[in-house]
Parts: structure tokens; sequence; C-alpha cells
């Protein structure tokens, strides 16, 4: 009786593997957008494969600040400020040939105590605002393709949120800060930026209402960013964003998608992963259907870096790369939804049989499991590695 003790044996398989055809940024310019974009943050640029990738101008031509332009960043203590940190993304930006998305100039998170719990009448808390205001968008002059000068002024049912800004000034806040960042960066673009204002409802009515107020005070209003921070499976159908979309536009505006990430209850699976690509489908594909949205942020590309796990216990996943910096399934929906192709070409595979008593084994290798890029092995830390598609593995 002949025996087989267990070898492994590296074979030559032929199979497609996908291949880099033209990106997200490069997609969305084709179709006419200005953009496809992330946001990023300071401590991740120290990671080389993050930075290569965000820093790729194919899927990236925009890119945001995630907290370092933020009011507890720049002026910790009254009129003294700091610029280091949103700088260093600011040159990040200049040097890749980005667009700078700038934010956030009013809100009522992320606030030094200064401000948040200070002493104020309606006229000094104007002036500090207006001081804010005019130090920042000034420093940043000619940087910035666009300011969210206003974030999250809403509640839920669309009423005014009780901010140290709307408790001291009234809703005159909004056109004050508005015409403040005009008269510092005439050119940059100034925007509303909010979410759960992705479909028709009281709080979108509400951010209509802010458009037509500062407008109505003669100051300019040039765009609303709808953040969409979505929910995997409840993401609002591509219909009820489009209609939405074209409301906010008929009243003169730009639109765009700034925050974009779509989470779900860990641990991942296949079909989630499929929906979520689903998901960002239809988002990209209403951008895509009204001509004045201008782009697409998502709030970081990668799961590694994603501030969802912090913020909503047991979720995450959110983003289009996993943590490994591997693109998901996301990534082809977003692609689609752009008129992208993923083009295939018939690549030289190497897979890994194991052949002895048990059988043979072999997991396709379209993407990886345990090492990065598309090249990685069938090695999982955790899990085994499992197909996800046809186009890649992952462990599960
Ligand atoms: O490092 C992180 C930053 O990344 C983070 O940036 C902010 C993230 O999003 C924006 O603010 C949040 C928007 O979502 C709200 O929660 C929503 C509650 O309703 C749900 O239906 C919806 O799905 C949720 O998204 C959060 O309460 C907001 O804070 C904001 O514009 C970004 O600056 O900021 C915190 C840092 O630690």
């Amino acid at each position: 009786m002949v025996r087989f003790s267990t070898i492994a044996l590296a074979l030559a398989s032929v199979l497609p593997q996908l291949t880099q055809g033209a990106g997200l940024h490069t997609s969305a310019v084709a179709k006419g957008k200005l953009y496809f974009g992330s946001a990023t943050d300071n401590p991740e640029l120290t990671d080389a494969p993050y930075l290569t990738q965000l820093s790729n101008t194919d899927d990236f031509g925009q890119i945001t600040p995630g907290n370092s332009q933020k009011w507890d960043a720049i002026e910790p203590s009254q009129n003294t400020f700091s610029y280091t940190k949103g700088d260093v993304i600011a040159d990040l930006a200049a040097k890749n040939g980005q667009k700078l998305r700038c934010h956030t100039l009013v809100w009522h998170s992320q606030l030094p105590s200064w401000v948040s719990s200070g002493s104020w009448t309606n006229a000094t808390l104007i002036a500090a605002m207006k001081n804010h205001i005019t130090n920042v968008v000034t420093h940043y002059k000619g940087k910035c393709y666009a300011w969210d000068v206003a974030n999250e002024a809403l509640n839920e049912d669309g009423t005014y949120r009780d901010s140290v800004f709307y408790k001291y000034i009234g809703e005159a806040y909004l056109p004050i800060a508005f015409a403040t960042a005009a008269a510092a960066d005439p050119d940059a673009k100034l925007y509303y930026n909010d979410y759960n204002i992705e479909s028709a409802g009281s709080k979108s009515s509400g951010a209509q209402r802010i458009v037509k107020l500062v407008q109505q005070y003669g100051a300019k209003i040039d765009g609303v960013g709808l953040q969409a921070h979505f929910i995997v499976g409840s993401t609002p159908s591509q219909s009820a964003q489009t209609s939405n979309l074209a409301a906010f536009t008929a009243l003169g505006v730009d639109v765009a998608y700034t925050e974009l990430d779509i989470r779900m209850t860990l641990p991942s699976t296949t079909a989630l992963l499929t929906q979520q690509s689903t998901d960002y489908k239809n988002t990209v594909a209403a951008c895509m259907a009204n001509t004045k949205c201008v782009g697409i942020t998502i709030w970081d590309y990668t799961d590694k870096y994603s501030w969802v796990p912090s913020t909503f216990s047991g979720q995450g996943d959110a983003c289009p790369w996993d943590k490994n910096l591997v693109k998901k399934p996301a990534y082809a929906g977003i692609l689609a939804a752009l008129g992208g192709t993923s083009s295939t070409t018939t690549t030289l595979v190497t897979s890994t049989t194991t052949a002895g008593s048990g059988g043979a084994t072999s997991v396709p290798l379209y993407g990886q499991c345990g090492g990065s890029g598309w090249t990685g092995g069938t090695t999982c830390a955790s899990g085994t590695c499992k197909p996800i598609n046809n186009w890649y593995s992952q462990c599960l």
C-alpha cells in the first residue's frame, strides 16, 4: 500500500485576476464629477502603506482632515491659533494635487471649553465666532476647495440644535458665519453639512430652510454636504436619495456626499458585505444622477482607521477597504456606479494545494488573506481563509 505524507504543492493555475482599471476618482471625473475623496487624520499618516493608497490620485482626488481643523484643534484657548496639524494635511493635499475639503468652522461638538462653557453675551460670542472664522479661513485662503462652515445645526425634527451659538446668537449665527467665511476667502465653496438629511423628512427640510435663511440674509452659500453615515441594509434607496438631492439643488446650491460610510453590526458576513456593496452603489448612483452633486468623500477609506468602532459599540467594517487595506466588494459597487469597469486579465496565480490523507484544499488567491495587496497568502492570524466572491478571499 502506498502511503502519502502531507505535502504542499505549489501549482500554477490560470485564473482571472482583477487588475487596476480606472480608479474611483478617475472614473468620477470621467463622468463629470469634480472628485472622489477620503477623510484622513494626522496619526494615520505615519502608516506608509496607508499613506501610499491615500495619495493614489487614481482613487482619491480630494481629502478632508477628520479632526485637525476643528475648533478645539485650532483655537484651544481664545485667540491662540495652532495650525500645525491642519497644515500637514493641507500640505499633503497640495503635494498630491488633491482638492482639500476643509472641515469645520462652527460645530457644537469638539469645541474647547472656553467656547462651550464660556459666559457670553450675544455681542461677545458673535465677535469670538467671527474672529475664529476670519483667522482660520484666512490662514487656509486659496487652499480649501470648500469649507464646511456650519456643521450639524439641526435636531432630528428639523428644529435648531440648542448649541452655544444658537443659545446666544439665535439662527442669525448661520448667515453671520457664512458671510464671515466669504469675506475671508471669496473663492472657497461654502457648505452647510449635516447627517440624516439624505432622504426627505423634517431634518432635510430643516437644512433646506437653512439654505434659504442664508440666502435671504444676502450671504453666500454654495452647497449642502450630506454626511451619509449609513447602516448596511438601512441606507435610503437610490430614488429616495435622488429626489432629496434634487430638493436641495432646486435651491440653487451644489450638493456633495461628504462623510460617506456604511457600518454593520460585527462580525461581517458575506451577505453583509454584499449588501454593503449595493448600499454604496445606490448612494454613489444618486450623486451621479444629479449634475450639481459635485463629489463624494468617504469618511476614511479603510476599516483600520474608521471612526465607527469607537463611536458605535459593536459596529464597524464601514469602509470600502478592509483593515489590511484590501478592497472589499464595496469598492466594486462604488466603481460600478461611477461607470468604471474592473478589467480582468488572465494571469498566472500560484495556488497552494495540500495533498494527504485528508484530501486536497485550495483557496483562490485573487485577493489576499494574510498578506497585503493582491498577492497575499492563505495564512490567517485568526479564522480561515475563505473565498468571498470571484475577486478575493478573506480571513473569516
Ligand atoms: O476621529 C473622529 C472623527 O472622525 C469624527 O468626525 C466626525 C464624524 O461625523 C460627523 O459627526 C457625527 C455624525 O454622526 C453622528 O451620529 C449619527 C447619529 O444618528 C445616526 O442615525 C447616524 O447614522 C449617525 O452618524 C455623530 O453624533 C456625529 O458626531 C462629523 O461631521 C465629523 O467631524 O469626530 C470624532 C472624532 O473622534
